[in-house]
């Protein structure tokens, strides 16, 4: 581009805004589900179970007069394992690089030392803008959602945070996604547009298969299990000899877990768990490719492989 002077200077409008977004914010408390409500496309992993975002993905929301880079990142939480340090390694990272940090408190629970914890590591970092979100206000009466507010409101004073904004939102029934949409464009520097018209995301098309499958894998597995799931795409490519009208995308994975016990209980009985696993994996990935796809997915055992720093690496944290 040889013309760096943006629409103000030219004296038509307001000028382009662009920047970071980093959602954070204790496990579960709808991260996912808002950076997927913003962006309008299933590109970050959401579950029921805590903890579940591994890789940070972002989503990417275009606008005539801004973009928003949503940078969607691990639960922070007091580090147990390995992982559990890479993960905060990252996290703070990830805070220091962005433009905005929003803090996501669920209203329909009480906030508490988790909440307090995040609250005061995220103060750590003095630069970055940062913005309260009273999450799934679908789920709490009025009353409970004024209290919520005035609590988020005390939290920041005793940590000594200045908010920014505090929003109430629900991703689920889209109340006041837009609004704050707004208020995030608004709370943004200058800049110009950083990624090309229609980008979602610039997690590779791997990872965010990767995790679509690990998603379909949790799904309705009831006990500890989430931690001890790992997806690694091993090959992804359309089909050799295949008329262009109808092409077929073969991929395969592998999913790692840490027991033999685990290995059983993913393939199920005959097969059959497995085989459900992959069918609503493969629905999820031709629904966000939009190509027919071929999924050979193989369970394999990679022993505490959350504890083992080579294992770890194989298998891309
Ligand atoms: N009713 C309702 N449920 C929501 C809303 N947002 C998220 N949820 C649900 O809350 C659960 C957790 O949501 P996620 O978006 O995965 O939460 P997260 O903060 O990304 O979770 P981690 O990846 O574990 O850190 C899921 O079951 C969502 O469907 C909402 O606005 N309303």
């Amino acid at each position: 581009m040889s013309d760096h002077r943006t629409p103000q200077q030219d004296g038509q409008g307001p000028a382009h805004r662009s920047g970071f977004v980093s959602f954070v914010g204790r496990p579960n408390a709808g991260k996912s589900t808002l950076t997927n409500a913003l962006v309008g496309s299933k590109v970050v992993i959401t579950s029921s179970k805590p903890q579940t975002t591994r890789t940070v993905v972002r989503g990417i929301v275009h606008r005539d007069d801004a973009q928003l880079i949503l940078v969607d990142t691990p639960g922070l939480h007091r580090p147990r394992t390995l992982l559990g340090e890479r993960l905060n390694d990252l996290v703070k990272t990830t805070l220091a690089e962005v433009d905005i940090v929003a803090v996501c408190f669920p209203a329909n629970e009480k906030i508490g030392p988790g909440d307090r914890f995040i609250v005061k590591e995220m103060s750590k970092v003095r630069r970055t803008i940062k913005v309260a979100i009273a999450t799934k206000t679908d789920l709490a009466e009025p009353d409970q959602i004024g209290n919520h507010l005035l609590d988020i409101a005390k939290l920041g004073v005793e940590t000594g945070t200045e908010w920014a904004e505090i929003v109430p939102v629900s991703a689920k029934s889209g109340d006041q996604v837009t609004l704050l949409e707004d208020l995030l464009v608004g709370l943004l520097p200058e800049g110009p547009q950083l990624y090309p018209d229609g980008d979602l995301s610039d997690a590779p098309e791997e990872a965010i298969v990767a995790e679509l499958i690990r998603e379909a894998a949790l799904e309705g597995v009831r006990d500890e299990l989430p931690h001890s799931i790992a997806v690694v795409v091993e090959e992804m490519a359309l089909r050799e000899g295949r008329d262009a009208d109808r092409p077929l995308l073969d991929i395969h994975a592998n999913l790692y877990v840490e027991r033999d016990s685990q290995k059983g209980i993913m393939i199920g009985h005959k097969g059959a768990r497995l085989r459900e696993v992959g069918t609503a994996a493969r629905k999820q990935i031709e629904a966000l490719l939009g190509t027919p796809v071929y999924l050979d997915l193989h369970i394999k055992i990679a022993k505490d492989w959350q504890r083992d720093p080579r294992q770890l690496r194989k298998l891309g944290f």
